[in-house]
């Protein structure tokens, strides 16, 4: 391995600079904002979890976590979801209280093999509703997402909505195995329907079954793909995986957001975790989704506790991408002195502070350059040389 150079970082690991960091603090509050009016409760879980429990249960491929040793010789992981170590409190601690409405703003951690822009630590602000099994619940989370969206000031933005009960069954229905269904779910999960086109057409299947896996790339758009959707399907659970599509966006439309909404029964996640409704989040000008989430009903078997549960999780920095906002100069004052006038310095920056102005006090005789040093502030005060009067 060749000497790294002073200033790297590990893969996919940012710093944050000050003005990023305000423009960041200003839309997580946004989000927080909306989320706690909805009456979701803010906590905290370590970021360190147990290998063999939070490591095991979240649905992140093995290889992408970060692992590491305690004292003990036990391995533990940096948490790669905030979803899984909820559910394990939720199981335990607070299972007496469901249904929980529980929320977090928090960095996760999920190693890259390469440095393709994509981030290896990145701040979640999420929600999960626990313990109610209603399609209410995913009519609530979807449209406190968008709502908080909004209230952050994103404009022209997407929610598709799919379900994984629905791909499932038709896969299984038509190619009869996991592994031939692994095959296609990995084309739409790459949303390369090129080639899950190029590939169905070599499978060898009646005319019938082909047309049937084709007309699943029809199967996005608005609500009437619903209705086409539900009759592709044969098998029952497919029917009712589109019907319970179609009452949710009838819940949508009570909550006023299916401006937002995009049906979309080719959704595949890369979270194993979801069990039947899943939503992804677009903006017009990222190529990267900026949110998702969906119902994982049986993840809390995982903690011992059967428990229906959804929620979602919006990648903060992606957001901001999506906001596109300037970023935003903080008003600093300064009050620059020489030694001998330090008292007066002081007694001044307490007087601004005190009016919840920002000040910095600072000696000259610690400054190099005075002209590139002043000009970072909004308005600069000289307390140089003796104070007025005294060298009479
Ligand atoms: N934890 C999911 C998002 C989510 C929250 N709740 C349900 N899903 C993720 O990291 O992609």
């Amino acid at each position: 391995m060749s000497k790294l150079f002073m200033f790297e970082k590990p893969l996919g690991m940012r710093d944050t600079l000050p003005q990023l960091y305000n423009r960041k603090k200003a839309v997580r509050d946004q989000l927080a904002g909306e989320i706690k009016n909805w009456g979701y409760q803010y906590m905290e879980t370590p970021t360190l979890e147990y290998y063999e429990t939070v490591g095991n249960a979240s649905a992140i491929l093995d290889q992408q976590l970060f692992k590491l040793l305690d004292r003990q010789g036990r391995t533990l992981v940096l948490r790669p979801d905030m979803t899984t170590p909820i559910a394990r409190v939720a199981s335990s601690k607070l299972a007496n209280d469901i249904p929980l409405r529980l929320a977090y703003e928090a960095n996760v951690y999920r190693t890259q093999q390469d440095e393709g822009g994509r981030p290896s630590e990145f701040e979640q602000v999420g929600i999960e509703l626990i313990g109610d099994g209603t399609i209410t619940s995913d009519a609530e989370v979807i449209s406190l997402m968008i709502s908080a969206l909004k209230k952050a000031g994103l404009q022209s933005f997407k929610v598709a909505i799919g379900h994984v009960g629905y791909i499932n069954s038709l896969f299984l229905e038509i190619v009869g195995n996991e592994e031939r269904a692994n095959i296609l779910r990995r084309y739409l999960y790459e949303k390369n329907y090129v080639g899950y086109r190029n590939h169905v057409q070599n499978l060898g299947l009646s005319s019938i079954d082909r047309d049937r896996l084709l007309k699943l790339l029809e199967l996005r758009g608005d609500e009437t793909k619903i209705v086409d959707a539900i009759d592709l399907a044969e098998s029952e659970e497919g029917k009712k995986a589109g019907r319970q599509l179609r009452d949710l966006w009838k819940l949508l439309e009570v909550y006023g957001v299916t401006n937002e909404i995009k049906i979309d029964f080719n959704l595949v996640s890369h979270m194993s975790y979801y069990s039947s409704i899943l939503f992804e989040v677009y903006a017009e000008n990222v190529g990267s989704q900026i949110g998702n989430g969906g119902r994982y009903n049986e993840l809390l078997e995982k903690f011992n506790q059967n428990t229906p549960a959804t929620g979602f999780g919006i990648q903060l920095n992606r957001l901001l991408e999506a906001l596109n906002a300037p970023e935003e100069e903080e008003k600093i004052d300064c009050i620059l002195y020489s030694t001998e006038r330090l008292a007066e310095a002081f007694a001044l920056a307490e007087e601004k502070r005190k009016a919840q102005e920002k000040v910095v006090i600072q000696n000259i005789a610690g400054v190099k350059d005075v002209d590139s040093f002043t000009q970072k502030f909004d308005d600069v005060t000289y307390l140089i040389g003796k104070a007025r009067g005294e060298n009479k």
